[in-house]
């Protein structure tokens, strides 16, 4: 196997029932490289990531890292990752100092060592004056740090990190990312699942979408944007949009859509507005949706939602 490959998932399979969950899932993750792995609920983000790390068993297919079969010899691999899955593993009446310990021993390293790589992890998670206090009585956002902390401190090979950051705050946020991408440029291979695009966007991950069990779509965010996305302007009306809209603008139901308004939005909205006449008075708000990573995973998904939404401004 090549090396630089760190992660090498092939061909995986998983069902729970009648419910095929993956369909045949190709992955590799290389060295230095930060993969944002993004999928609806439910797409099976955390199943695969679960199997990648040994707690659970596929139907088919197969997961090396670097170069170790998971299933096979599961310790062995394990002694080369890093995971911090979703649920918090914390322990609540250890120490911060105590929960690192316990994974840097775990991992097999020496006294000496441990006691140095735990100063080390506190002082990058940001928790240097937490050391001696009982993980119970930390805040969420540390107590997430100290989660993502426990998991590099053996510094893996590969990393899993599961929605790392949901309910930490903005500093704890921007740590973690530190870390992050710390960890990727000494040459650890890091899968993210996150529904934050902007934390890939700031990690400049690459990116790969699960969706109906398989892979469907990968590349770097500025690749998965110019293959996908496209910026438009949506204006939303109080009841249907006008049936017959000017030329450019198409009628989705409450709304008007136009790609090409994007390219000039203001000359372009208060154009339309002055066409629509008595129609106008039922408008409610007005959407700019930029070419981002966002609209490019909701092309490739199929998602036809929008999150992001600005009131409406004057043209
Ligand atoms: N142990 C289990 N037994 C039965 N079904 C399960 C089990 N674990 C997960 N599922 C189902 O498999 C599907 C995928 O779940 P999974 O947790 O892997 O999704 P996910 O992509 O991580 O979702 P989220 O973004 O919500 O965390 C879901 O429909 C879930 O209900």
């Amino acid at each position: 196997m090549e090396v630089n490959e760190l992660l090498e998932i092939a061909g995986l399979a998983k069902r729970y029932g009648d419910r095929e969950v993956l369909r045949g899932v190709d992955l590799t993750v290389r060295a230095g490289q930060v993969l944002g792995l993004l999928g609806a609920n439910g797409a099976g983000k955390t199943t695969m990531v679960s199997i990648c790390a040994g707690l659970r068993s596929a139907d088919g297919g197969s997961v090396h890292v670097a170069g170790i079969d998971v299933a096979r010899h599961t310790g062995r691999a394990q002694a080369r990752m890093g995971i911090a899955p979703q649920a918090l593993g914390v322990y609540p009446t250890l120490s911060v100092a105590e929960n690192i310990a316990l994974f840097a021993r775990l991992a097999g390293m020496k006294p000496a060592e441990v006691r140095a790589r735990v100063t080390e992890v506190a002082r990058l998670m940001g928790l240097d004056d937490r050391l001696g206090v009982k993980a119970e009585v930390l805040s969420g956002g540390q107590k997430r740090r100290l989660h993502t902390g426990m998991a590099i401190v053996h510094r893996p090979d590969v990393l899993f990190l599961d929605e790392p950051t949901v309910g930490a705050d903005v500093q704890s946020r921007s740590g973690i990312l530190d870390v992050v991408r710390d960890l990727a440029a000494s040459g650890s291979a890091i899968v993210y699942t996150t529904h934050y695009m902007t934390e890939l966007e700031q990690l400049d991950a690459d990116i790969a979408v699960l969706h109906d069990g398989r892979i469907v779509e990968s590349g770097s965010i500025d690749e998965l944007v110019q293959r996908h996305a496209t910026a438009s302007v949506r204006l939303r009306f109080e009841g249907d949009a006008p049936a017959e809209p000017p030329s450019g603008w198409e009628a989705e139901g409450e709304l008007l859509v136009s790609t090409l308004a994007a390219a000039n939005p203001g000359p372009a909205i208060a154009q339309v507005l002055a066409e629509l006449g008595e129609d106008a008075n039922r408008l409610k708000g007005i959407d700019l949706e930029r070419a981002s990573l966002e609209s490019a995973y909701r092309a490739i998904t199929g998602d036809t939602s929008r999150k992001e939404e600005l009131d409406v401004v004057a043209a």
